[in-house]
């Protein structure tokens, strides 16, 4: 793969990501080596309280203003508009004073380009609309129109497809995608992660347990990452044999 050839935009080798400093760090995830290259598409699987966002977390911290960034609970300001709301992808590229206006009277070359995109992401017609009175999936997409307003290198995105139906997500990948040539996406839909992502980081006991192209791994190999589901409820994966490494195409190098 020529991707081989080039520098990684980010390479962690045998660290360790967690939260808090000093006497209060805690360690999520533990000797956690990978590499991540201009043009992947990479898909962030485990369960809950696996690591996904401590390690999103950490990348963007030093990939800072590369990075596009979706956050898990959308940290949008539920009493302003749509508009307000994407438009804040940008804030710190204009003076206070600029911001100050635009609140009162938005500016116009930002009010067309917002009412683009936005429409783009199925809100036409909600720009002037407050995010409080907006719905779950609606809030997602003003979340991803604000990453994408930022017009950034790569995308990092915390579960930015959770709260709408899959033909829904199918497009907003393809939106996501067609803007930015490297992404990190955290989900929980698998077989998703196969079809559209061209590789796989999988968290699994505090320990990348899967690193690996999409076209080497399988849905099983994937359920190893979920040894809590419960396989009797609907959509959770079947029952998992207990994860073992050495079977999993992990630390072989890049594929
Ligand atoms: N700010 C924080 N301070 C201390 N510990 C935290 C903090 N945020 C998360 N953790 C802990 O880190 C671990 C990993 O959490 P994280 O949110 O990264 O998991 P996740 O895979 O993103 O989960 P989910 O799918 O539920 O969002 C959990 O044990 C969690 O309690």
């Amino acid at each position: 793969m020529e991707s081989e050839q080039r520098r990684p935009l980010i390479a962690l080798n045998g660290e360790s990501v967690g939260h808090g400093r000093g006497r209060q760090y805690r360690a999520v995830l533990h000797d956690l080596s990978l590499e991540l290259h201009e043009g992947e598409r990479v898909a962030l699987l485990g369960q809950s309280g696996a690591g996904k966002s401590t390690l999103l977390a950490a990348l963007r911290a030093r990939l800072d203003d590369r990075a596009a960034w979706c956050p898990q609970h959308h940290g949008l300001v539920p009493q302003l508009a749509v508009y307000h709301n994407v438009y804040m992808g940008r804030l710190a590229e204009r003076s206070a004073l600029a911001n100050l206006w635009n609140l009162v009277r938005p500016l116009k070359a930002p009010w067309r380009e917002i009412a683009a995109l936005t429409k783009e992401l199925g809100l036409d017609g909600l720009l002037r609309r407050p995010v409080g009175e907006l719905s779950g999936g609606q809030r997602q997409r003003v979340a991803i129109a604000r990453a994408l307003y930022q017009r950034r290198t790569l995308f990092l995105g915390d579960e930015p497809l959770a709260s709408v139906d899959p033909h829904q997500a199918l497009r907003l990948l393809a939106l996501i995608e067609a803007r930015h040539a490297t992404t990190v996406i955290a989900l929980h839909q698998r077989e998703l992660a196969l079809s559209h992502f061209d590789r796989v980081w999988g968290l699994r006991d505090g320990h990348l347990a899967i690193d690996a192209a999409t076209r080497e791994l399988r849905l099983a190999d994937l359920d190893a990452l979920y040894p809590d589901a419960d396989s009797s409820l609907p959509g959770t994966p079947p029952p998992s044999t207990p994860l073992d490494l050495a079977t999993l195409p992990c630390g072989r190098g890049r594929a």
